[in-house]
């Protein structure tokens, strides 16, 4: 597959920039975008079918890719799933992760902590996918726990169990991509605002790939070394077709 992708560190300088003095955006926007476009990649890859499973269990980090997450789970609700999340290690940089739980806990999403079960949702006759919004572009290994565990549970399931990364699959280095053959293998990468290189490592017969997080104009992309993306319409994914 033939796309341009952006490194680790051109990643946070663009996410910087852009939530910087001059563009103005701030991360609550940016992660709304991000989380509603991981969500229209789920309703686009497993079509709603009254009467089928409806349960998505979404794997939050401690960081913004577990914010995505988060905002992600409300929106697969609004769209007639039944979202559960597992966010065992909470963000209290700053309010806006707690708000983000409280709006979860409005929508009647249970939210599991660390003391939670959480291992029993991996269950493919009840689950319709796992959401990986673990780590994303500021993940540096070995992975820590209770991160690991979780890792290895979804390596055992995930030839049932189809896993949607958000961003990164967790525990790939964002530059070199699985770091062994017990990387997890998702079935659906979503790259947000451009590709980062380890998504150049998927094998396209394995993992479908979408672009989202659509929220930059083909003038900044091309500062950073990419072009803008082909999105249909109003979709805030597209899907990357091998080449
Ligand atoms: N413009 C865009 O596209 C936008 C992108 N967005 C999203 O933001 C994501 C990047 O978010 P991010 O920078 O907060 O980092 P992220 O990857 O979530 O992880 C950091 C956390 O993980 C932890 N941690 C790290 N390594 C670890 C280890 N080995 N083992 C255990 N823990 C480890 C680390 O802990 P610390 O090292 O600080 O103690 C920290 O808590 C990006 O991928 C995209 O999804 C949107 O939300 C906004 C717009
Ligand atoms: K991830």
């Amino acid at each position: 597959m033939s796309f341009k992708t952006i490194s680790s560190h051109m990643a946070a300088q663009l996410d910087k920039e852009l939530m910087g003095p001059e563009v103005g955006f701030t991360l609550e926007q940016l992660m709304e975008l991000a989380g509603l476009s991981v969500a229209q990649a789920i309703v686009k890859e497993f079509p709603y079918v009254p009467s089928r499973k409806s349960q998505v269990l979404v794997l939050a980090g401690p960081g913004n890719n577990g914010g995505d997450g988060l905002v992600c789970a409300r929106h697969l609700a609004l769209f007639g799933f039944n979202p559960v999340v597992y966010y065992p290690k909470r963000s209290s940089k700053t309010p806006f992760f707690s708000q983000l739980v409280s709006q979860l806990q409005f929508f009647k999403i249970p939210v599991l902590g660390s003391d939670d079960q959480w291992i029993k949702y991996l269950d493919e006759k009840d689950t319709l996918c796992v959401v990986d919004a673990i780590f994303g572009f500021s993940f540096r290994p070995p992975v820590r726990e209770p991160f690991g565990s979780v890792l290895k549970e979804l390596r055992k399931v995930q030839e049932r169990l189809p896993i949607v990364s958000v961003d990164i699959p967790t525990g790939w280095d964002v530059d070199e991509g699985p770091l062994d053959n017990e990387s997890i293998v998702p079935k659906v990468l979503v790259s947000l605002t451009a590709p980062k290189p380890c998504a150049s490592k998927i094998d396209s017969l394995e993992t479908q790939h979408y672009v989202g997080g659509r929220f930059i104009p083909g003038s900044f992309a091309n500062k950073y070394g990419f072009e803008p993306f082909d999105y249909d319409k109003g979709d805030q994914v597209t899907k990357l077709v091998p080449t």
